[in-house]
């Protein structure tokens, strides 16, 4: 596989891990036509974010470009890295070249640890492509994800938008967009079935395409 910086990509963060990255991104790889990449996956039991992406974008899989970094444990990259008695080189780890749009997921937040010098906050500064922010409409994420643009920010990363996931919370939204001086993307709510059919229906309602410029 060719590795270089793309142009055409975008990455996808959270505020945390589990608000629902992965979800957001089987949606978007999906309305953009695109491909996905998950570079370092933590944990394989029930499943690897890949193979949700699989299921949920109904994508063909060869769309869903291999991880480069797979290891056992759902833990912190860093730490279940060092338990299998590798770590991971952040100076080469680089998206691959593919030519459609490429949906970029990390791990956990921003400031997680790839190794003890790196975070994907390093990573993200580097490849400096847009991201998107993820973060949940329940109470405790406004201070979430004004920190976590605030970490972007300061480390210059261009921030598309950010992508709430959960039941409507109107002031949630108005004080993040306001304070945080983002473009609110939509919301995705939570869908009782997950599935390939109701995740685009329910992303192509929640998300204006135009938000999707990159
Ligand atoms: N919109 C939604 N509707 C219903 N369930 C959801 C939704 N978003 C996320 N979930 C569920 O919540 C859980 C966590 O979501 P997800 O795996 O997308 O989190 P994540 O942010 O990608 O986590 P990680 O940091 O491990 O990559 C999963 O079981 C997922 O199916
Ligand atoms: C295991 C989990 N699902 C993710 N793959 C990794 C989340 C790392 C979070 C680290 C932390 O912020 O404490
Ligand atoms: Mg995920």
């Amino acid at each position: 596989m060719t590795h270089a910086i793309v142009k055409r990509a975008v990455v996808v963060t959270g505020t945390d891990t589990g608000v629902g990255k992965t979800v957001f991104a089987a949606g978007l790889a999906r309305a953009l036509d695109g491909c996905y990449w998950k570079p370092v996956q933590a944990g394989i039991q029930g499943g690897t974010d890949s193979q949700a992406i699989a299921r949920l974008s109904g994508l063909p899989t060869e769309r869903i470009l291999a991880e480069k970094w797979v290891l056992r444990r759902p833990l912190s990259p860093h730490h279940a890295a060092a338990l299998e008695g590798v770590e991971i080189n952040a100076e080469t780890l680089n998206p691959p070249v593919v030519p459609r749009p490429l949906v970029i997921e990390g791990a956990g937040g921003v400031m997680v640890p790839l190794n003890r010098r790196r975070t994907y906050l390093d990573l993200f500064a580097r490849w400096h492509l847009p991201v998107i922010l993820c973060a949940r409409t329940g109470l405790g994420t406004i201070n979430h994800t004004l920190l976590s643009l605030a970490a972007l920010r300061d480390r210059g990363v261009p921030v598309l938008g950010v992508a709430l996931i959960g039941d409507e919370a109107a002031e949630t939204q108005s004080i993040i967009a306001e304070m945080g001086r983002v473009r609110i993307l939509g919301r995705l709510p939570r869908l009782e079935r997950l599935n390939s059919v109701t995740l685009p229906a329910a992303f192509h309602q929640g998300f204006p395409m135009d938000g999707f410029r990159f």
